[in-house]
């Protein structure tokens, strides 16, 4: 095909809409939950797809996944500070230590106080020892608070480590991944849930060993007493922690129904308080919907409020009376013991000490053992996107894309977006030289957007190449090759930065200017007069989120945006309808710009656009239809040629004709 010289076209047509005819839609619809439980219509959401398995697991799958949860923590909490995390570790075994010291302590002043003698001699003999249980009392306290600045110091930086990580992984994904559903529904998850239970988890797995091993201390005071009291420490905990995993497994279940509730009416609450959507939920008149659901559903809450607060005081009762049971139990053991003279009166009384220690270290062991368990799904989840992410980092390469650009040229470029059946390019060949003017015109959805993105190397071909000087970029450096394309796209990003960092982000850069180069990009553009009407002019902050900040309109916006591909002075600059926002004298002018009064002379400049009479100036025009190249030339050529592009171009001119004021003569001017 003759792409340089005269026009040239494919036989082919605009294609017509090919979807099924919509049926129409129902008479009323589900604002928010059904009539069912709340909790089920919400479960497939991505907040919710742990509390299933969270739930119904078991008290062995719990035990089970413990040591794996801990020895991943524990890993995580070492990279991040090895000397905190052995802080930590160090001290919570002294720590435990220190509590059956006194334990034992204890013992021992109950045995002085039932030796035989009066009762100021038992007294004083059991101040030493009591002294004792004062100094192990102190030093636990002393190395908890030891463990407490540890874990304040590691827990943290685990945080930032695996946030920092997560976010560089995810911003340089490839952009098919990004567009991927499921991939965004995990990220967004990880982010959401995954870094906040990470930083939770780090303490809850330090308090569930401190219970641990408050449990093994006391079982050992217990079997020093006497080994008989091991089987009825047992007797007595077993019932407790029982009563702590039914009580645990049904606020679980409570508190999701709960948090369903409560992050549905968090959507209301966002969008009564969101400042873009005020303006237009005022001219909807929608507040009073939104209102009467967002009543509805507070109410509810409300109501589960009560239900759970009702439900807790059960449970609590229930729990308490089990291992009340438990305990009598294991009292009248006790009993029997001394009666049998198995054990002296002092060391009973030792035990019952140990058995309550034991019981409350089992019941904190059982309630945050769950929550470990649950939280560590997400941590897994974090960990398994990380991974993912990983495997769709963008091309590295040693070679890198030239600064200064000969020629671009696609070959048969054949591209599909993920889980689409048609292809959005089918056979694109084109090549590009430095200097040139290039548009891409053609009826929406014709694959315009597409091939500037596989220009500007931001999708990979799946078959044919592009290749930059000669050289196949899938042999380059996807980051280099990006730094030497400009793209302006038609909804350009609201950086809510300052004008000037606005404007110099496309260098990478929000902090450092060429200051000289920001103006003439601005002037092209048309944002001199937009920054120059705001009262802090360069660094007035475009946003209305922070104080002071200004929000602009989206013709202003357009004109921040297409200074912004100009400032980054690139080889190759894509505007992909950067003026469809804007008024006729600004369009005019960003056209002269970018088209004439070029910041440089060597820019391959590709500009897509529905506005024919922009694209009259080009040096050559590519004319899409269904993913193919169907016409190209210059519009003179295209004119002569009589195809697609000069049908709509007649189509444009007539009706700007037939709008047209007639003058005082009466003659179209
Ligand atoms: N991110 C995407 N994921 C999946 N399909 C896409 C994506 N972007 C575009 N498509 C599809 O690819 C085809 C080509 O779209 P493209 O955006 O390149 O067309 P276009 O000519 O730029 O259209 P318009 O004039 O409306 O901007 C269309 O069928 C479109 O639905």
């Amino acid at each position: 095909m003759n792409q340089q010289n005269g026009g040239t076209a494919v036989e082919g047509t605009v294609p017509a809409p090919r979807a099924e005819p919509l049926p129409p839609p129902p008479r009323t619809v589900h604002v928010g939950s059904r009539d069912g439980d709340l909790a089920d219509e919400m479960k497939d959401t991505y907040w919710s797809v742990h509390d299933e398995a969270a739930a119904r697991a078991t008290v062995r799958q719990v035990l089970v996944g413990l040591p794996r949860i801990t020895r991943l923590i524990g890993r995580l909490a070492w990279r991040a500070d090895a000397r905190a995390t052995a802080t930590v570790v160090v001290c919570q075994l002294v720590s435990a230590a220190m509590s059956a010291l006194g334990l034992v302590a204890s013992v021992g002043v109950l045995q002085k106080l039932f030796a035989e003698g009066p009762t100021p001699d038992r007294v004083y003999a059991a101040v030493p020892q009591l002294l004792l249980v004062v100094g192990f009392l102190a030093a636990r306290a002393l190395l908890e608070a030891v463990v407490a600045v540890a874990q304040a110091r590691v827990t943290p930086k685990i945080r930032t480590a695996l946030e920092r990580e997560f976010f560089q992984l995810t911003a340089n994904v490839r952009l098919e991944a990004v567009e991927d559903p499921d991939w965004h529904d995990e990220v967004y998850r990880a982010n959401d849930r995954g870094l906040f239970y990470a930083r939770q988890i780090v303490g809850q797995v330090v308090a569930l060993a401190s219970a641990l091993l408050g449990l093994a201390g006391t079982a050992g005071v217990l079997g020093v007493l006497h080994p008989a009291l091991l089987p009825l420490l047992l007797l007595s905990v077993l019932p407790v922690g029982a009563a702590a995993v039914r009580s645990a497994r049904a606020r679980f279940h409570s508190f999701r129904r709960w948090n369903a509730l409560q992050r549905r009416v968090r959507v209301f609450s966002w969008l009564l308080l969101d400042q873009d959507a005020a303006a237009e939920l005022r001219s909807d008149t929608a507040q009073q919907a939104l209102l009467n659901e967002h009543g509805r559903l507070v109410v509810r809450i409300a109501e589960e409020d009560t239900r759970l607060g009702v439900r807790a005081a059960w449970l609590n009762l229930a729990g308490r009376t089990v291992g009340g049971l438990g305990t009598g139990i294991t009292y009248c053991a006790l009993g029997a013991m001394l009666i049998a003279g198995w054990l002296p009166l002092a060391a009973g009384a030792g035990a019952v000490l140990a058995v309550q220690a034991g019981q409350s270290a089992l019941t904190r062991l059982v309630e945050v053992a769950h929550l470990v368990y649950e939280h560590a799904m997400w941590v897994d989840d974090l960990l398994a996107v990380q991974a993912r992410c990983r495997g769709l980092q963008q091309r590295t390469a040693e070679v890198r894309a030239p600064a200064r650009l000969g020629t671009v040229a696609l070959e048969d470029a054949r591209f599909t977006y993920a889980g689409k059946d048609t292809p959005a390019l089918r056979g694109v060949s084109m090549t590009l030289t430095a200097g040139e003017r290039i548009a891409f015109v053609g009826p929406n959805g014709s694959g315009k957007s597409t091939c500037a993105k596989v220009l500007a190397g931001l999708h990979e071909l799946q078959e044919g190449r592009m290749c930059w000087d000669g050289v196949d970029v899938r042999d380059m450096d996807a980051q280099s090759l990006q730094r030497q394309v400009a793209c302006v796209l038609q909804d350009p990003v609201h950086y809510p930065f300052s004008a000037l960092s606005n404007i110099t982000v496309s260098t990478g850069s929000l902090t450092e200017a060429d200051p000289e180069r920001a103006l003439a990009a601005a002037r092209a553009a048309g944002a001199d007069e937009v920054i120059a009407g705001l009262p802090e002019r360069w660094e007035a902050v475009l946003s209305k989120r922070f104080r002071g900040g200004h929000e602009l309109s989206g013709g202003q916006w357009a004109k921040i945006a297409v200074a912004r591909g100009l400032y980054k002075n690139a080889p190759l600059l894509l505007l992909d309808e950067p003026t469809a926002s804007m008024d006729p004298p600004s369009e005019h002018a960003v056209y002269e710009a970018v088209l004439r009064g070029r910041l440089r002379e060597d820019q391959i400049t590709v500009l897509i656009s529905h506005r024919l009479a922009s694209v009259v100036e080009c040096d050559r025009i590519y004319v899409f239809t269904e993913g193919r190249v169907i016409e190209s030339g210059s519009h003179e050529e295209l004119m002569r040629l009589g195809g697609v592009y000069a049908r709509m171009f007649a189509l444009q001119a007539a009706g700007y004709r037939s709008t047209e004021a007639p003058t005082e003569e009466g003659a179209v001017p």
